[in-house]
């Protein structure tokens, strides 16, 4: 058994972690205040390789592993939630899902702006009324022949207007239920397709997550990703990934309030000490470091085992269930520790609380993760 991380790896969490701290820490607080979504930094991130980690270099990505893609993940969110959400949806709910089942014109056509960074992808399959119950899609894909004809709302949409590139999920043949689900990639600009309104969230406030309307949207059958009603199956094993890439955002979002956590303690006196020195705060500061370091070697695990072509799909639900739990934990812990400056802007904090709650939500709640596992479990 190795613990130790690769000289690519540390290579790779330095460049992050130098980007978190001297390009993503200058303006989140404000991106988190106005909404405003991070184009310039994740441009930047794009050039880096960071938009296409996974996606072999034939396809214009970086053609590295699920390790180093936690690890980014980690270091990024440390500081800015709501930019590595883009980085993790693109990752691995687009990217990921179009080289391993598209076919070679899609990943040509789609796939290498996306790896590339010149695009931005998103994946759609919530919907008004299906949510955690994914398989009772609304919006249909009707067979017309050459082409799809798609009606329907998609909620909640990560990348909803800054992305180009849409993987929408819709039923095309309801007798067959989850079997007659398409998976189809919309393009921006198709006639018939709108985006509303930004949500106006909690948390990961510089990220953009807006409902998609479709209206007698035509989708040409080329743009079908997989065998007729494979959609299902291709959200499912698609999000599979996405969840080691949500569990290391929640793993980063811990670790960063940690950090300052340890920081302010060191600094901050109270009746003659700092308050470092009060058991009631190393105490505080033992349970975050222990349920992290958990939490990444969980993350790691669903890493490693994706990367040796294992199944994984308990292993990352058990990631991000706990890495999340442990997000929400060691967030109001950090706040409680820097007492009232915790409670306002300047001292991060505060963000990182809000942005840890969405972990426990997206890509499967909580209560979703621990029916994935028990399913395994009881096998
Ligand atoms: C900011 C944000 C970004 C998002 N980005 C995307 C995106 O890019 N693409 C996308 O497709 N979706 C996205 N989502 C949607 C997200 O995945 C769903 O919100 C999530 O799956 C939960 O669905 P729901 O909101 O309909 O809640 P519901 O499914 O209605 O759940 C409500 C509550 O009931 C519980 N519950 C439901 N069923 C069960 C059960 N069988 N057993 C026990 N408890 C249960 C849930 O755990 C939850 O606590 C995003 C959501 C948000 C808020």
């Amino acid at each position: 058994m190795q613990f130790e991380l690769t000289e690519e790896h540390l290579m790779i969490r330095q460049a992050a972690r130098d980007f978190a701290h001297n390009v993503l820490k200058p303006g989140v607080i404000e991106r988190d205040e106005h909404q405003k979504f991070p184009a310039e930094e994740i441009r930047q991130l794009g050039e880096l390789g960071f938009l296409g980690m996974m996606v072999s270099p034939q396809y214009g990505g970086s053609g590295m592993d699920a390790i180093s893609y936690s690890i980014v993940m980690e270091e990024l969110s440390k500081v800015d939630a709501s930019t590595s959400v883009v980085v993790s949806v693109n990752n691995s709910l687009v990217c990921y899902g179009l080289e391993k089942y598209g076919n070679e014109e899609q990943k040509q056509k789609f796939l290498v702006p996306l790896a590339q960074g010149q695009k931005i992808g998103a994946f759609c399959l919530s919907e008004p009324e299906a949510g955690s119950d994914a398989t009772s899609q609304r919006t249909t894909a009707i067979d017309m022949g050459d082409h799809y004809l798609v009606n329907g709302t998609k909620n909640w949409i990560t990348n909803g207007s800054t992305a180009s590139t849409y993987i929408v999920m819709a039923q095309t043949d309801a007798s067959k239920k989850h079997k007659g689900i398409n998976a189809l990639i919309v393009e921006k600009g198709m006639e018939g397709f709108t985006v509303g309104a930004k949500e106006n969230k909690l948390g990961i406030r510089g990220s953009d997550t807006h409902s998609l309307m479709f209206t007698d949207v035509k989708v040409p059958k080329e743009n079908r990703i997989g065998e007729d009603g494979f959609g299902f199956k291709f959200a499912m094993a698609t999000l599979e990934g996405g969840r080691i890439g949500i569990a290391s955002q929640a793993l980063g979002i811990a670790s960063g309030a940690y950090e300052l956590s340890v920081q302010y303690a060191k600094e901050r006196k109270a009746f003659g000490k700092t308050i470092a020195d009060l058991q009631a705060i190393q105490f505080k500061l033992a349970d975050m470091a222990t349920e992290i370091e958990a939490a990444r070697l969980l993350c790691y695990r669903a890493a490693w085992l994706k990367d040796n072509g294992l199944p994984y799909a308990q292993a990352a639900s058990m990631a991000k269930l706990f890495a999340s739990e442990t997000a929400m934990r060691t967030t109001v812990e950090a706040v409680q520790i820097h007492g009232g400056y915790g409670f306002v802007k300047e001292y991060h904090v505060e963000r990182l609380m809000r942005d840890a709650k969405i972990t426990q939500i997206y890509e499967g709640t909580s209560e979703i993760q621990r029916i994935v596992i028990s399913r395994e479990v009881l096998r």
